[in-house]
């Protein structure tokens, strides 16, 4: 995911090619895991830039959860090998974990202590952080997820993004080299999601890398640099977001019942054309919508919608997620 971005290849070469080395995070070769008859995990090559806001995109039981235990040592690999700030896991575990901050399912918070004291008993088990030092680290973690105000309220009578905000807290007690996040967002209201997207944005303007995963294409959008796609187990995408998002011709969609005389006169026109289920899909690679257009209205087609083709990422998402959900 460095320096090049594939689509259904299942597979990253950038590390092998000789484009510039981008530092990475985290990587897995080769990673899979087997449970019983379920491979929920098979061959996955990430990569995981440093400073990237990376997700990790797929529908429900496509790995995510899986690849994200292992990269943090939690699961141990049937096969294959991941590195975490350049140390081999699960057996660097307690060199690598200290820098990393995860939120993977709901941290073990007792409900009758207020959030404050749920926060103090897991500072007790940061390595890094002395005894002095406890208190403020969790007034500080506290104040950055704007629970400040409820710090003394039991986490029983938390709303559900109250809890995440205070699971990012127990992350964040320390400052870390990475964010792990497995869907941060689930079941939040929208003041909730912005408020943990605002916390995500922080993060990375402070140069922390981090891993996210949703099953929401419009999630990672608005929130990552990087995005990988699993897809039963599988890496079918990998890359700059950006990149992903354009990639695949763009192309215009116009219904219309003249659909062979529009082929016909785009064609004459230069302007490559096909016919579809509706009608005409135009490509607009090498021309824009309003030219195809006019080329249409001029020689009398009857144009009664005209849409953008879905991007690359958009198309390959709908149909891995289609019927799914
Ligand atoms: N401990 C386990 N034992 C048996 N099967 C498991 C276990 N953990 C995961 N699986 C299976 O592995 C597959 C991948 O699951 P995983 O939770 O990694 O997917 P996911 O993409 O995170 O899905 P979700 O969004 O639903 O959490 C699923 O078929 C799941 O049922």
């Amino acid at each position: 995911m460095t320096s090049t971005t594939s689509v259904e290849s299942g597979a990253d070469v950038s590390s092998e090619t000789s484009a510039p080395a981008v530092p990475l995070a985290a990587r897995t070769r080769g990673l899979r895991k087997v449970y019983g008859s379920t491979v929920a995990v098979d061959h996955v090559d990430l990569d995981i830039p440093q400073g990237a806001v990376v997700g990790m995109l797929g529908p429900n039981g496509s790995g995510k959860t899986t690849t994200i235990r292992m990269l943090l040592g939690l699961v141990r690999p049937t096969e294959g090998e991941v590195e975490l700030l350049g140390r081999p896991m699960p057996d660097a575990a307690a060199h690598a974990l200290p820098d990393v901050g995860a939120l993977v399912e709901g941290p073990g918070f007792h409900p009758f202590l207020s959030g404050r004291d749920n926060l103090l008993r897991f500072a007790a088990a940061e390595p890094r952080l002395s005894s002095a030092g406890i208190p403020s680290a969790v007034d500080a973690a506290l104040e950055r997820v704007g629970l400040t105000g409820a710090a003394r309220r039991r986490y029983k009578g938390y709303s559900l993004g109250m809890k995440q905000r205070l699971g990012l807290a127990s992350a964040l007690l320390v400052p870390r080299k990475m964010v792990v996040l497995d869907e941060p967002t689930n079941g939040l209201d929208p003041a909730g999601t912005r408020e943990i997207r605002r916390i995500m944005a922080e993060l990375h303007a402070e140069g922390v890398t981090v891993l996210v995963s949703s099953h929401l294409l419009a999630e990672v959008e608005a929130t990552c640099t990087h995005v990988a796609v699993l897809q039963a187990g599988n890496v079918v995408a990998q890359g700059e977001l950006a990149e992903l998002l354009e990639s695949g011709n763009a192309a215009l969609l116009v219904r219309t019942p003249d659909a062979e005389q529009a082929v016909e006169v785009l064609r004459e026109n230069r302007i490559g054309a096909r016919l579809t289920p509706d009608g005409v899909r135009a490509d607009l690679t090498v021309t824009e919508a309003p030219r195809v257009l006019q080329v249409l209205v001029g020689a009398g087609v009857a144009v009664h919608e005209a849409t953008r083709a879905r991007t690359g990422l958009e198309d390959l998402f709908a149909r891995l997620t289609e019927g799914s959900e």
